[in-house]
């Protein structure tokens, strides 16, 4: 979509072997929270935020937001130990960051620290289909079909995006990319709006548009797709713990994904050279567990490399 709007002189395909809902994007929670990859500058990393949350916010505020799933959402995220940095990269870009008071802090017993924002909720399973619809209205096309050979692709197209996440680990292949196995429970539970997150990443609550969801699990290199039963019980005792009153909440539904994760994203131009003629290529995957959150901004990020590398082409062409 970032292509086919920033770039109208490309006519894009986008060619996947799985559509939603059956993405791992699909069942991601979804909310605005980057982490930090290592070797990538924080200036980069705060752009690439920065970019996504502006661009989903003038979503949640447009007569869109319904049909795109994307709307604002407050809460907490709590640390058992101070973290190293109590205001992290990021928190000039959510809303009304601030520490919580002594008094917010009283009912999480187990934690010294706290962060109060409000942020953004992306539902891909209506954000995804919604994004499509702004494809096809944008001149772009969507085809099924699994890529096992980058090379053969580049005979029928001037330009190729990679982004297949875990799918590079066996495509390119980049033995760099691994997966970190993510479960997570869908709750009813209508009396909860805002969010709780520990800061340490195990255990989260969000409130959604149809359902709570409540994780989660970070299992590296774990492929199981399957449901693991005692990740569930794991999962809402430790909800429970941070939100009492989910003893209540109905368990309505399970997921589970696996992150595609990689020792850091990477967002980069390389080509492919075939037949005499050079093929731009950029990559866009190992986004790992903040997808969500910055897929505007990498979608930029990657746009920009394309129209450097037409730009540079056109240039020799001329010479
Ligand atoms: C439990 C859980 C909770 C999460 N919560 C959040 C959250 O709250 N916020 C957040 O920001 N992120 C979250 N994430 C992370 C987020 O889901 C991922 O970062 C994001 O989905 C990655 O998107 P992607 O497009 O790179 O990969 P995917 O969604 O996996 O898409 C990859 C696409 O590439 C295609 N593909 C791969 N290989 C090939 C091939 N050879 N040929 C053709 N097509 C191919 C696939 O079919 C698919 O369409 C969560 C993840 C999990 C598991
Ligand atoms: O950690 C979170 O808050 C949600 C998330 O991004 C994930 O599970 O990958």
């Amino acid at each position: 979509v970032c292509v086919a709007e920033t770039l109208p002189e490309c006519s894009v395909t986008v060619l996947a072997e799985k559509f939603s809902p059956d993405t791992t994007s699909d069942g991601a929670a979804g909310i605005l929270l980057p982490m930090e990859f290592p070797d990538i500058s924080i200036k980069r990393q705060h752009e690439w935020f920065k970019n996504t949350f502006d661009h989903l916010l003038a979503i949640a505020f447009s007569s869109q937001a319904s049909e795109a799933g994307v709307f604002l959402i407050s809460g907490y995220q709590v640390f058992k130990d101070l973290p190293s940095e109590k205001t992290p990269f990021w928190a000039d870009v959510v809303l009304g960051f601030r520490y919580m008071t002594d008094q917010e802090l009283k009912r999480f017993p187990d934690h010294k620290f706290g962060q109060a924002f409000t942020t953004l909720k992306c539902e891909c399973q209506s954000y995804l289909p919604w994004l499509q619809k702004r494809l096809l209205a944008a001149g772009g096309q969507v085809l099924q079909a699994k890529v096992s050979d980058l090379q053969e692709l580049a005979l029928d197209f001037n330009a190729i995006f990679n982004c297949s996440g875990l799918g590079s680990l066996s495509l390119l292949p980049d033995q760099c990319v691994y997966p970190v196995r993510g479960q997570i429970m869908h709750l009813h539970a209508p009396w909860l709006k805002h969010f709780t997150r520990d800061g340490d990443g195990s255990t989260y609550i969000y409130p959604g548009v149809s359902s709570v969801t409540a994780g989660g699990t970070r299992q590296q290199g774990d492929w199981r797709l399957e449901l693991d039963n005692q990740d569930a019980e794991g999962i809402l005792e430790r909800c429970r713990r941070l939100e009492p009153s989910l003893k209540s909440a109905r368990v309505t539904g399970h997921w589970v994904g696996l992150r595609p994760a990689r020792e850091t994203l990477r967002l980069e131009r390389d080509e492919l050279k075939i037949q005499g003629r050079v093929v731009p290529l950029v990559h866009n995957y190992g986004h790992g567990g903040c997808g969500v959150s910055v897929s505007w901004g990498t979608a930029l990020n990657a746009s920009g490399l394309l129209h450097a590398a037409l730009g540079e082409k056109m240039l020799h062409a001329r010479l």
